[in-house]
């Protein structure tokens, strides 16, 4: 709710109008109650947010690098906040970034990356670009379930398209003279490292001017006006706004999704220490489904807004209908059922839930033998 009031710095009655006017802001507005995000950039931009997006379908976009050979749990929130976008009609960008791969984003890193070399962050693109395009395909197909038409594919780009062609003279020269010293040195990510013992390289120091050049690009290229991006990507989000500031006319606008924790404090997205992948290879289907059946009561809620489609009315009943009968563990089911559906489609959810019935049969009837043999039947 706080965030609503941020995002939109209007009166209600002018946000109601606005609402009613226009089916592309409806989103923002479910994404807001959701609490979907924790910042934007510039922090006073919620009312021309919402006259752009009255006016016309918009285009946002993510980046993932490719640091690992799948995505994670944790990446699943940036993706369906893309979805949620595409869902209200708007044109979304997923930017795989196998330039950026070989630099290495500081941000929410205590120490300098191992480089890669060039065949593992190929081979890690291609790996991430089927994760985004299997969990694309599976919302089409399995959970958005009106007209397929109704939503524009979403396309998946590569940084290294556009950098292969930049001569490094011409884009430091170019690039590079819009980037002051001092504001750079302020970024959380460059701070937090700085004073270290260990420091940072000059390579990852110069990580945010890639992100905004990226940013540059597609407002050029698509005139992609939004941006957005994990709780650590201020710094670079709001390079980038400076970056466009300072060479164009144009105003983007960024918007930072909330760092999602477990009650102790832990970055969501771990089981046992080890992230949770979205590659069947890396964690199985059955194993992401009961990362999420494991979810806490006093967490599901929470879990429901950010990473489901269901609408909060009806989280409202699902988390009612949890209150009469808690030992069901319904909200549970219907996360884990969505998620797997989103990762993996829906035919291994039927055979879990074949399972999970065949399991509840065998256990039924054993108690009932046990009952039998101990004469309480
Ligand atoms: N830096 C982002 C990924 C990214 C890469 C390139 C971009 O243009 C945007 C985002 C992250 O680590 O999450």
């Amino acid at each position: 709710m706080k965030l609503l009031k941020q995002i939109l710095c209007v009166s209600k009655t002018t946000w109601l109008q606005s609402y009613k006017r226009s089916y592309a802001s409806r989103n923002i507005l479910k994404l807001s109650e959701r609490g979907m995000y924790q910042d934007m950039f510039p922090n006073t931009a919620g009312s021309e947010i919402l006259d752009l997006l009255n006016k016309a379908p918009q285009c946002v976009y993510a980046g993932f690098d490719p640091t690992a050979n799948s995505l994670h749990v944790g990446n699943l929130l940036v993706i369906i906040n893309l979805l949620h976008w595409q869902r209200g009609g708007h044109d979304v960008i997923a930017l795989l970034g196998g330039a950026t791969g070989y630099i290495g984003d500081p941000s929410g890193r205590s120490t300098d990356r191992i480089a890669l070399h060039s065949e593992v962050i190929q081979d890690n693109v291609n790996c991430i670009k089927n994760n985004l395009e299997t969990v694309f395909e599976n919302h089409k197909k399995y959970i958005w379930r009106k007209d397929e038409s109704k939503l524009k594919p979403i396309k998946v780009v590569n940084n290294e398209s556009w950098y292969r062609g930049i001569d490094s003279i011409q884009f430091v020269s170019d690039i590079g003279r819009n980037f002051r010293m001092g504001t750079m040195l302020l970024k959380q990510s460059v701070q937090s490292r700085i004073n270290s013992e260990i420091g940072m390289s000059f390579t990852e120091f110069a990580y945010q001017i890639f992100q905004s050049y990226d940013w540059l690009h597609l407002l050029k290229e698509y005139n992609c006006r939004f941006q957005i991006g994990g709780s650590d990507q201020m710094g670079n989000i709001s390079a980038g706004h400076e970056l466009i500031s300072r060479t164009t006319k144009k105003s983007v606008y960024g918007l930072t999704l909330p760092l999602v924790t477990t009650e102790e404090g832990d970055k969501f997205g771990k089981s046992a220490g080890n992230a949770v992948w979205l590659d069947a290879k890396k964690t199985s289907p059955y194993g992401l489904y009961q990362f999420f059946i494991r979810t806490k009561d006093s967490e599901v809620e929470n879990l429901l807004k950010l990473f489901t489609f269901y609408s909060v009315g009806e989280i409202q009943d699902i988390m009612f209908k949890h209150k009469q009968h808690p030992e069901q563990r319904y909200p549970q089911t219907c996360l884990a059922d969505q998620l797997t559906t989103l990762v993996h489609g829906i035919k291994c959810l039927n055979i879990f839930r074949r399972g999970i019935r065949a399991s509840n049969e065998s256990n039924r009837s054993d108690i009932q033998q046990r009952r039998e043999v101990s004469g309480h039947a």
